[in-house]
């Protein structure tokens, strides 16, 4: 499956038992010799009276606790494979539990939580919160905000995406000792009143063409610094998602669509 072209394989363990090593999912990771995604999720029985529960694992195996592009393929997964008729679905994850709506467009909306600012909650190494912090990387200073969707993200204010150094950039602040647990690394750039353009290094998967994580936090962190309003429209690589935020203390909503691509049996 694949959101905006962040893609994933998805896994039914409710009617199977699976059982991943960190190595085989590196291994299913890779698009020359394995099958190739940005990360994989499995589809579990809930714990704690939700519908389900979801774990998102990057394709470096690590296992991770959000994951927007994921939920909304996540919803569609469950919905279309006849796991659930119902329409708002409620799914355990790492970071908490999640509401997901599937419309009759098959676009899904989801409440990804509030964000957490406190640089503690990131992690993020700071003395206090700051609106944006500073950090010295290859040959320069560069300013950024930093806040948790449930996974830490920092996000710089560029002039255009187009030129950014996503890749240098994003892989030395990726994996910076500020970032005690890693952090994903979102470039944005303002385009108008309510949209913005982004690309976004992913902790554990690099360049993605679509974070929908990173998409709340982008906007997060555009709505404090006063450069947007919600909804904003978000364009990343892939496509474009839609994202609500009615301030401090109030939930992200991401709206976008999910899309399924093959269906396939794997042997390991
Ligand atoms: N692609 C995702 C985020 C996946 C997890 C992330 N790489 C992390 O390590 O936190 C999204 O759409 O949010």
């Amino acid at each position: 499956m694949h959101g905006l072209g962040n893609d994933f394989v998805v896994i039914d363990a409710i009617n199977q038992t699976v059982q991943l090593t960190a190595e085989q999912i590196k291994a299913l990771a890779d698009r020359h010799y394995g099958i190739g995604f940005d990360q994989l999720l499995l589809v579990e029985p809930a714990r704690m009276g939700a519908d389900f529960r979801y774990v998102i694992y990057n394709a470096d195996g690590s296992e991770v606790s959000q994951c927007g592009n994921g939920a909304r393929c996540f919803a569609l997964f469950v919905t279309q494979k006849g796991l659930t008729n119902k329409r708002s679905i409620r799914v355990e994850t790492d970071a908490g539990e999640l509401v997901l709506t599937v419309n009759e467009e098959q676009l899904v909306t989801v409440d990804m939580g509030v964000p957490k600012l406190d640089p503690a909650n990131v992690p993020l190494i700071a003395k206090q919160q700051q609106l944006q912090y500073s950090v010295d990387v290859l040959d320069r200073t560069v300013a950024f905000s930093a806040l948790s969707m449930g996974n830490p993200h920092a996000v710089l204010q560029v002039e255009n995406v187009a030129t950014a150094e996503v890749e240098a950039v994003g892989a030395a602040l990726e994996s910076h000792s500020l970032f005690p647990e890693r952090a994903n690394i979102g470039f944005s750039e303002i385009t108008g009143p309510d949209s913005l353009a982004l690309r976004v290094y992913e902790r554990g998967a690099g360049e993605t063409l679509a974070c929908g994580s990173g998409a709340c936090a982008a906007v997060v962190a555009a709505v404090r610094l006063g450069k947007v309003t919600t909804p904003t429209t978000v364009a990343l690589t892939g496509g474009e998602l839609t994202i609500d935020w009615q301030g401090e203390g109030a939930p992200v909503m991401m709206s976008g669509p999910a899309t399924f691509v093959f269906d396939g049996m794997i042997d390991i």
